[in-house]
């Protein structure tokens, strides 16, 4: 489980959290959603420990943030931030590669070869594993950055809006990769989603964010209606039940 306790973050003087409390179980897909700026990425910064942890508590498993090392922390969890600088210059295998650093720590042996492969595989990225970065689509590439944290081999999985640069098959397709992730290895999947549909389809539990704060919680039945897209995200659209799951109609 991921356990959030009064967290606050400011930058500079603008307050960005407001005193988050939250328990992420352990198992499933956590969506977070939320109007731009609400503070999903900044959340999910704080959990991975990209940004410091200022005020308040967070634990993953039995690992407090901030006190435990990275490397402890990089074998339970991985995350695919929202913007990742890597040399164009890197092949899809060695980006995957980086993955498995935490274990290997600069000395790759034959189960991180393995894992690496598999990882390739199981994103389809095995047809272009040798082509750089800077040669493959934008959705490829995206594809890429999520397989290294799929290669980190962790129980727990951030990925901050994984869906860009997707298209309709590629969004389907990776939303069911990581579907079957949570239901078949017991991966925890937390992943910052825009498109409330995709959240509402495949998700266990949404938590939606607004102004920093948790507006609401729950599954996407208990929660995705017309109420929560006007209060959080202010917009006035119908929602209607398909196949058990609350749709947005845009
Ligand atoms: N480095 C920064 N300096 C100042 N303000 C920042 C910085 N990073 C984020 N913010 C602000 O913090 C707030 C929360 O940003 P955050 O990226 O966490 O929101 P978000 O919900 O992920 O948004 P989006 O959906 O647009 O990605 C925003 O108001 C943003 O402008």
């Amino acid at each position: 489980m991921i356990r959030i306790r009064d967290v606050h973050h400011a930058i500079g003087k603008a307050r960005i959290l407001h005193g988050i409390d939250l328990d992420i179980p352990k198992g499933g897909i956590t969506a977070l959603i939320g109007p731009n700026g609400a503070g999903k990425s900044t959340l999910l910064s704080l959990v991975a420990r990209l940004a410091p942890l200022k005020q308040g508590e967070i634990t993953v498993e039995t690992l407090k943030i901030g006190a435990c090392s990275d490397r402890d922390l990089a074998k339970v969890l991985a995350i695919m931030a929202q913007s990742t600088h890597v040399s164009a210059r890197l092949r899809v295998r060695e980006l995957v590669s980086f993955g498995r650093y935490p274990w290997h720590q600069g000395r790759p042996g034959a189960q991180d070869r393995a894992l690496i492969e598999a990882a390739l595989e199981r994103f389809g990225l095995l047809p272009i594993a040798d082509r750089f970065l800077d040669e493959v689509s934008g959705g490829q590439r995206q594809r890429a950055f999520v397989a290294m944290a799929f290669a980190q081999d962790t129980d727990y999985l951030l990925l901050d809006e994984p869906l860009n640069n997707l298209d309709i098959a590629g969004a389907r397709s990776l939303m069911r990769l990581l579907r079957e992730m949570a239901d078949k290895d017991g991966k925890t999947i937390v992943i910052v989603l825009h498109d409330i549909n995709y959240a509402s389809a495949f998700a266990d539990r949404i938590v939606a964010l607004k102004d920093g704060r948790v507006a609401a919680q729950g599954t996407p039945a208990q929660i995705v209606d017309t109420a929560l897209l006007r209060d959080v995200f202010g917009t006035d659209a119908e929602v209607s039940v398909i196949g058990g799951r609350p749709q947005v109609l845009v």
